[in-house]
């Protein structure tokens, strides 16, 4: 598991640096099968997460949910059956900061496959 999950959300400030390019591409190293998706002009990270059905699928939506508030920083959950779809990116920057890697990192540790 990454080390990220070990750090905490900083506050999201309009003047907070986005992520180099160099950052970029060791922290995608540190969070497996998250993709970059750009949508109007801004990156976000993007992974699905499969279940065995809707209430699976439910239940890690209110975790990451739980997440979130806990580190105020939130991402676009989309829930559908046996399928989570979650987007992090900083609303405040208009990209991606450190912070969305330590999100999806966070996500990771929440998921588990199911049997
Ligand atoms: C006041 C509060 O801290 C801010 O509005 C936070 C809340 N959660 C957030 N979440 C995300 N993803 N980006 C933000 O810029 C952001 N801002």
């Amino acid at each position: 598991m990454s080390e990220l999950t070990q750090q905490h959300c900083q506050a999201c400030r309009k003047d907070a640096p986005k992520v180099t390019e160099a950052d970029k591409k060791t922290l995608l190293k540190e969070v497996p099968d998250w993709a970059i998706d750009e949508i109007d002009g801004e990156e976000q990270l993007l992974k699905v997460f499969r279940f065995k059905n809707f209430t699976g699928a439910l239940a890690f939506t209110n975790k990451v949910g739980e997440l979130a508030d806990s580190e105020d920083h939130h991402p676009a959950i989309l829930l559908e059956y046996g399928k989570v779809t979650v987007r992090w990116w900083t609303h405040a920057i208009g990209g991606l900061h450190q912070n969305d890697f330590i999100m999806a990192a966070k996500t990771d540790a929440a998921y588990t496959e199911p049997k």
